[in-house]
């Protein structure tokens, strides 16, 4: 995602925590915040075929995310996908990685964190992998598990996994995603959730650890998903999504299930207003922004569905499925989604306020020579 990095990086140790206290304020801190993300190249790794895990230059501070898994799992494909728009059938000529690749993924100040995909033969025993490192600065680690591989042995790396970064950290995140499902019959597909979901819990289980939750949800969103589901319940709605527009990584959404043909509708809807609104949205002298508080759209489907977008913030936008006749109702909706906008703002200026006055703080004691937590500041 080069192309739309927007985020400069620090340049000492103050921007470094301005850039750390913007994160908090939109949510991201949750993924954690360690000292040691590098801002070396995102390839940045050693010659083939060598793991090197050390990163002694690093200054930026920014969440950062595992990818982990078995080889072959689908990592890569997800993180090409995902961030390089690259379409599916191209990942069958991805090859194997065998270096940790790492990269930023900032294209808004919601989506602004440090991606690093792993080489499926990781071994943790191997004295070069320098695990503490990693686990210590990591906020969120997502195991990729091959639903259409035997999956026992993924199950056993994710026990590994999982315990050892737990005793490094206990703030990770842990998401397991059950991936390659497309050659599942639907039946098959939830049977096999299930177990691996029931697997994977019972081995934490039996060593003692059922403490560490294997996926979670972070506490903005939290809120924010509470609001969901009073819209829901009152409009009709059948199925949103809230999406970070740069990216069209939806950051919230109900509890149905989600299919990817929904989802890939919702990407579609919002290249098109986007790209409307970049020919005629715009001024004549071009100034403007194709995506601002105006912005909405309503795309009416052959099977009585209605596509409804709205903006919720700079870089968000609510996309709803709504059945046509609940959308006659369209007042109530906008009502609804006006109540849901204005809490968003409301829990982010919050935490803007929270933040500011942390930011205060910090300054303050910094001048007493010491850092936020009271240890001794330590130059190196
Ligand atoms: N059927 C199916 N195949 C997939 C999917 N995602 C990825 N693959 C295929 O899985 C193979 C391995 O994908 P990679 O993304 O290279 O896997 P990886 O986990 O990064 O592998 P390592 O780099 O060896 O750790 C490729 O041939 C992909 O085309 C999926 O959703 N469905």
């Amino acid at each position: 995602m080069s192309q739309v990095l927007g985020k400069p990086q620090p340049q000492d140790e103050d921007d470094a925590e301005e850039e750390e206290e913007e994160d908090e304020l939109v949510g991201l801190a949750d993924y954690g915040d360690g000292p040691d993300s590098s801002d070396a190249d995102p390839d940045s790794g050693t010659e083939e075929g060598v793991l090197d895990f050390s990163d002694p230059f690093s200054t930026e501070v920014k969440p950062r995310i595992l990818l982990m898994g078995l080889r072959r799992s689908g990592k890569s494909s997800i993180q090409k996908v995902v961030f390089h728009k690259m379409s599916p059938n191209e990942t069958l000529f991805l090859e194997s990685t065998n270096k940790i690749c790492r990269e930023d993924v900032s294209n808004s100040s919601f989506v602004n964190f440090q991606i690093w995909d792993f080489p499926g033969q990781i071994d943790f025993f191997d004295p070069t992998f320098d695990y503490e490192m990693i686990f210590r600065g990591t906020g969120a680690l997502i195991f990729v598990i091959d639903s259409q591989d035997d999956y026992m042995e993924a199950l056993a790396r994710l026990h590994l996994t999982v315990t050892r970064a737990y005793k490094v950290n206990t703030d990770i995140n842990f998401e397991v995603f059950i991936h390659k499902v497309d050659g599942l019959s639907d039946d098959h597909k939830i049977e096999t959730q299930r177990d691996i979901h029931q697997r994977a819990n019972d081995d934490l289980a039996d060593a003692g650890l059922e403490k560490i939750h294997l996926s979670s949800i972070s506490r903005v969103y939290a809120i924010l998903l509470q609001h969901f589901f009073f819209l829901f319940q009152n409009s009709g709605i059948e199925k949103a999504f809230l999406f970070d527009v740069v990216s069209k990584i939806y950051i919230a959404t109900d509890s149905t299930p989600v299919d990817m043909q929904t989802y890939e509708l919702c990407c579609d809807m919002i290249d098109v207003v986007i790209d409307i609104s970049c020919i005629y949205g715009l001024k004549e002298d071009g100034a403007g922004t194709p995506y601002d508080k105006e912005s909405t759209a309503i795309i009416k489907l052959n099977n009585t569905t209605v596509l409804y977008l709205k903006e919720v913030t700079k870089f968000l936008a609510l996309v709803c499925f709504v059945r046509e006749e609940s959308f006659e109702r369209k007042g109530l909706i906008d009502y609804n989604f006006h109540c849901f906008r204005k809490a968003i703002h409301e829990v982010f200026e919050v935490r803007m306020k929270v933040v500011k006055s942390r930011k205060v703080q910090n300054r303050l004691q910094k001048k007493k020579g010491a850092t936020p937590n009271g240890a001794p500041r330590v130059l190196l």
